[in-house]
């Protein structure tokens, strides 16, 4: 599952390549205005900080929301308190677009991060291109190599990598890139299992000077306290924030 949503991103990448060829998207990547500061955004504090997700739908859990307007929905977010905004932009099963990150972007100030199976540099510099600070590395989808090349680029570009682990062996990975952000994702993307207490078993093993994310299934600000119990300093949130009042869901789990 998890290889058929990597070939199916790097197949629409291609599409949009045939139409604005790297040289072009490189261009436009270089000038933007700086991206901002995920870290400092990110940084672990007294109150645990969410990432909050812009998501239409999944492959596990189908449609979620409509979401007409991702910008007004982003604005919510930061005005209910989030440290950044995640912005799905995977097509076929997600319903995300760039345009969705590009319309976010422009409504708010907070750190934005482009969540997309990325496995080609093309996909980075659109996500630059298109406003964003940080861009997901998922590591089971990338060989080492690739990994390091890929994060490599997206500090180059001056933005962050959001680095994601399923397993120890994945999280050794992305502690090896160096990356400052790593993220245990509690859905198994190969199965769409999902194990809360997975970021509980992994977050020893994430040393101090790497903000430490935990990512998904969040229903309830129980959850929120039981991954910041269990070392988190940010939480992502996609579903409870796309099904409910964004703005008093926020409260709650930042009030935790
Ligand atoms: O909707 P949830 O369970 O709150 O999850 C949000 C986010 O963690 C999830 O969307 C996610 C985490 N890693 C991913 C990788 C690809 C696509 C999606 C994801």
């Amino acid at each position: 599952m998890l290889a058929d949503l990597v070939a199916g991103a790097l197949e629409d990448a291609d599409r949009r390549r045939a139409e604005r060829p790297l040289a072009q998207v490189e261009a436009e990547a270089l000038a933007r205005p700086a991206a901002l500061d995920a870290l400092a955004a990110l940084a672990p504090a007294d109150r645990v900080k969410i990432i909050a997700e812009v998501k239409r739908a999944s492959p596990s859990r189908g449609s979620l929301a409509d979401i007409a307007d991702p910008a007004a929905l982003a604005v919510s977010y930061e005005t209910g308190g989030a440290s950044a905004i995640s912005v799905l932009t995977e097509e076929r099963r997600f319903r995300g677009s760039l345009a969705d990150l590009e319309a976010v972007r422009e409504a708010v100030s907070i750190p934005v991060l482009r969540k997309e199976f990325v496995a080609d540099p093309y996909q980075v510099f659109e996500a630059r291109a298109a406003g964003a600070d940080l861009v997901l590395l998922i590591v089971a989808a990338l060989d080492q190599q690739r990994l390091v090349e890929l994060h490599g680029l997206i500090t180059e570009l001056g933005m962050t990598s959001l680095v994601e682990a399923h397993t120890a062996d994945e999280l050794s990975r992305a502690l090896d890139t160096g990356a400052g952000l790593v993220g245990v994702n509690a859905r198994d993307l190969t199965t769409f299992e999902l194990d809360r207490d997975l970021f509980g078993l992994l977050a020893d093993r994430i040393p101090s000077g790497v903000i430490r994310v935990a990512e998904s299934a969040v229903k309830t600000a129980g959850d929120v306290a039981h991954y910041r119990a269990a070392g988190a300093d940010v939480v992502l949130v996609g579903e409870a924030l796309v099904t409910s009042d964004p703005v008093a869901t926020l409260g709650e789990f930042l009030g935790v």
